[in-house]
């Protein structure tokens, strides 16, 4: 008996090149924007041990660092500063040191290659004494009104050192909107873009990351201000809420684990383009289970990313960065 016409699939994809049409959308290199560390030592490369490959390099070695890489199509990276001479302080003061990581690698990669796209992660706590991300009352909870006006100030000062990009991963109630308007009273709304990590969660996930850049928390957590993994409706308020706030791109991070708030994002904020990232703990485990034995590396890597792009996402903040350009050259 004939099989039902509605039955029969496999002619659409019996072929690599129709298989390619089958996906919502393909990984292009511009989809991708690499996060960075850059330390207060001008001329260090230090690797990290905990993120596979990834070091922490100081400005004088940026050139030789990301040469390559802007050769090979990157388009856009996302600076981290991990100082490590500075003087941590309880309002993060360091954050924004004119001398300080980033704010010197901003200007350096702004010279060396005028079209790489410049985003810059905008937190308080790799610059503060306590770890916290904002300002902190006596009794250890968070200060919002002077968090708010801090955060909006460093990240001016990053759009005015030449920043296309600044990005708050503080998660403080009303940062988007200080930003916002702090940039259009700079002068700087029509020239840089606010990036929010609006559904960011309070996960395992982080752990590479704060060891790669010394932000870890010097006492409790940051669950007061991060949300709650299974928080779906809080994460879709959280998304509204900052696209009312002015936020150019929302970001759901991390991404793997929440694919379903990568959707909610993409339905309650269709105009905007939907960042997700793929963070320093997703990364170490998708290295090691390759180290394992458990898949192939670069077949795992894609189809990490293809689950985020059917999700809706449009761009990827990947530590894959490097390799998916080499695999997307073939
Ligand atoms: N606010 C700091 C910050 N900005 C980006 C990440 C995580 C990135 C990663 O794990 O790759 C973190 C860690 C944290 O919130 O503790
Ligand atoms: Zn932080
Ligand atoms: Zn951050």
């Amino acid at each position: 008996m004939a099989m039902e016409i509605s039955s029969v699939l496999q002619g659409g994809y019996n072929h690599p090149t129709s298989r390619t049409w089958q996906s919502q959308r393909q990984l292009t290199k511009s989809m991708l924007m690499y996060p960075i560390f850059i330390t207060d030592e001008p001329d260090a490369r230090v690797e990290i041990a905990s993120l596979p490959g990834q070091c922490r390099w100081g400005v004088n070695r940026l050139k030789e660092f990301l040469g390559p890489l802007v050769q090979m199509g990157l388009k856009s990276v996302i600076l981290f500063g991990v100082p490590v001479h500075c003087n941590k302080d309880e309002r993060g003061t360091p954050a924004d040191d004119p001398e300080g990581p980033v704010i010197q690698a901003i200007l350096k990669l702004r010279s060396l290659w005028p079209d790489l796209y410049i985003a810059t992660d905008v937190c308080l706590c790799e610059y503060t004494s306590h770890g916290h991300c904002g300002l902190l009352n006596e009794d250890g909870t968070i200060d919002q009104v002077p968090s708010v006006a801090r955060l909006a100030e460093v990240a001016v000062n990053y759009a005015k050192a030449g920043a296309h990009c600044v990005a708050p991963s503080d998660m403080m109630d009303g940062r988007i909107r200080a930003i916002k308007l702090g940039l259009i009273d700079a002068g700087l709304a029509n020239k840089c873009l606010l990036m929010a990590y609006s559904a960011k969660f309070a996960s395992s996930l982080y752990g590479p990351f704060r060891d790669a850049a010394g932000s870890a928390p010097s006492f409790g957590n940051r669950k007061c201000y991060q949300l709650p993994p299974g928080a779906k409706g809080l994460a879709r308020r959280a998304i509204i809420r900052d696209v009312n706030e002015g936020a150019d791109v929302i970001m759901v991070k991390p991404a793997m684990p929440y694919l379903d708030v990568i959707q909610d994002a993409a339905e309650l904020a269709p105009n905007h383009p939907l960042a997700c990232y793929q963070v320093s703990g997703e990364f170490a485990m998708v290295v090691a289970g390759a180290e394992k034995g458990v898949y192939d590396l670069k077949t795992m890597a894609f189809e990490s990313v293809e689950g985020m792009l059917r999700a809706g996402c449009t761009l990827i903040l990947t530590y894959f960065t490097p390799q998916f350009l080499e695999w997307l050259e073939a």
